[in-house]
């Protein structure tokens, strides 16, 4: 028999605010334990929440985003466990009324090859609500510790249907909410700060049928691509199981990225009865058209549709935009450029960004935002090659020299000399020497093969010192082969 997969994830994404979900004291990431504590977080006697209005805007930013209903009335829920990381014995979150339904993320799948774009899908979201973050323990030989920096947090559960059908499809899903959330500021996911965190729900079934088979649920995946990895080696010990007989058991198990394996956390029979019931302390929210009307005047393109706009609106290449969109930064950076270079440059902009840019981003080991050269300097830069002062090659040289110094590109090209000064004569007469000096290649192209032109504009640009303008070699050197004898 054929099984197939059929993958639910749960993706906790802590929203960006100044302060925490229900009090005032800030939340983030690296301080000294238990500093960003207040009586709240504390669940100190006689302390109450008070909604954070910022951490309504974030889901809400995020549920528009993601294409979700905003339900026009939410409330708080009391999730009661009893566990160290919560000093309150009980998690407020959202149950039966969570502020964002449906939705969907669009995913693209892997295409062909790294030139062509992929297929596109769209994964259905179940909801997303908002909860509190809770506290972190850390577990020595013969005590805990427990830190409660991170409790009160605003965490945003974001449910999706089983409706996901392979590793793949989860590592693309991950990837685009994760961008999609970058894009609207609501979190930075960085994953290795616990910003964003997910559980993959994993069951099989046979192909053809649609009832679900029982699931297992992983935990501790901490980054992309172990939630990948986990669900692909989930995927075959399910396969592996039903081969020999053996039967799925409803657990949580935890995957382990490094080994590659995953062992029992615990089983259905020690799940937890949570108890929800509405906390008494807080109002349900009611969410009205003037205030949705606001975030979504405050959302942005999302990365696709900006994906699309830059192929359809600046004739960009499928792979050129694979490297500007997954960066906020960096594609605002390009249309920076091109605003300035103006449209008929951006092919060269985006050329320039993807290689030379981001080639000497990463020799230096700095960011966008520490780069000496800035979008009016590559709108300058591609404005001297088009109009012939500076070749390809000699711009290459300026382009190191502004990334070094942040001189303009005009500056470096007058201080060192750099402009094309060779007059038509002495071009011409480089190129008759070229023609006469390459007998092979000549012989070539005058059979026909247009290709052997390239072997004598290499002697031609040498003589030049690299200034020539390729243009004006290439259609000299035809121009003279036509009445070549
Ligand atoms: N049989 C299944 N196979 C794969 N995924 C499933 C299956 N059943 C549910 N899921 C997925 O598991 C996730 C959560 O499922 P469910 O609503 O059952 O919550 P739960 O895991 O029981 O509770 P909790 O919210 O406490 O984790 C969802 O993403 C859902 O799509
Ligand atoms: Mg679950
Ligand atoms: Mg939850």
């Amino acid at each position: 028999m054929n099984y197939e997969a059929v993958i639910g994830l749960e993706v906790h994404v802590q929203a960006k605010s100044a302060s925490k979900i229900f009090t005032r004291v800030g939340q983030g990431y690296g301080h000294d334990e238990n500093t960003l504590t207040d009586p709240v977080v504390l669940a100190l006697p006689g302390t109450l929440p008070v909604m954070n209005k910022a951490a309504l805007d974030a889901i809400i930013k995020a549920g528009l985003m993601l294409h979700c209903e905003i339900a026009e009335v939410c409330k708080w829920d009391r999730k009661n466990y009893f566990y160290p990381d919560s000093p309150k014995n009980y998690q407020i979150t959202q149950y039966d009324q969570p502020i964002c339904i449906g939705g969907y993320v669009e995913i693209e799948l892997p295409g062909p090859s790294r030139n062509v774009m992929g297929e596109h899908k769209k994964i259905p979201l179940t909801r997303i609500h908002l909860e509190e973050d809770v506290g972190k323990l850390t577990h020595f030989a013969h005590d805990s510790l427990v830190d409660y920096n991170r409790a009160g947090t605003p965490l945003m559960e974001i449910v999706t249907d089983p409706a996901l059908a392979s590793a793949e499809e989860a590592y693309a899903f991950l990837t685009t909410l994760r961008t999609t959330m970058i894009y609207a500021g609501i979190s930075d996911c960085d994953m290795e700060k616990g910003q964003l965190r997910c559980d993959a729900n994993i069951s099989i079934r046979p192909v053809g049928t649609t009832e679900l088979g029982t699931k297992v649920e992983l935990k501790n995946l901490n980054s992309i691509s172990y939630v990948r990895d986990g669900i692909a080696h989930e995927i075959k010990r399910q396969l592996a199981l039903k081969k020999t007989g053996g039967e799925i058991v409803q657990e949580t198990r935890d995957y382990d990225g490094i080994a590659g394996t995953s062992q029992s956390l615990r089983s259905k029979e020690e799940a937890h009865d949570y108890r929800y019931f509405p906390d008494p302390d807080l109002m349900p929210v009611r969410v009205d058209e003037a205030w949705k009307a606001r975030i979504a005047a405050e959302c942005p393109e999302r990365p696709f549709e900006k994906q699309q706009r830059f192929m359809t609106d600046y004739d960009l290449p499928y792979t050129i935009t694979s490297v500007l969109i997954p960066d906020r930064e960096l594609s605002d950076w390009f249309e920076a450029a091109v605003t300035i270079a103006g449209r008929a440059k951006a092919q060269a902009v985006g050329n320039w960004i993807a290689n030379d840019l981001l080639r000497e981003l990463s020799a230096a080991k700095i960011g966008l935002a520490e780069s000496k050269v800035t979008p009016p300097h590559l709108a300058e830069l591609v404005g001297l090659i088009d109009v012939g002062t500076i070749s390809n090659q000699i711009a290459r040289e300026v382009f190191n020299e502004t990334f070094a110094s942040g001189e303009a590109p005009a500056a470096v090209v007058d201080r060192k000399g750099l402009k094309d000064d060779t007059d038509a004569d002495e071009l011409e007469q480089w190129c008759r020497d070229a023609i006469a000096g390459n007998d092979k290649a000549r012989e070539q192209f005058l059979g026909g093969k247009d290709g052997a032109i390239n072997a004598m504009k290499g002697p031609v640009m040498k003589a030049s010192r690299g200034k020539a303008n390729p243009k004006l070699v290439d259609e000299t050197l035809r121009r003279l082969l036509a009445n070549w004898s």
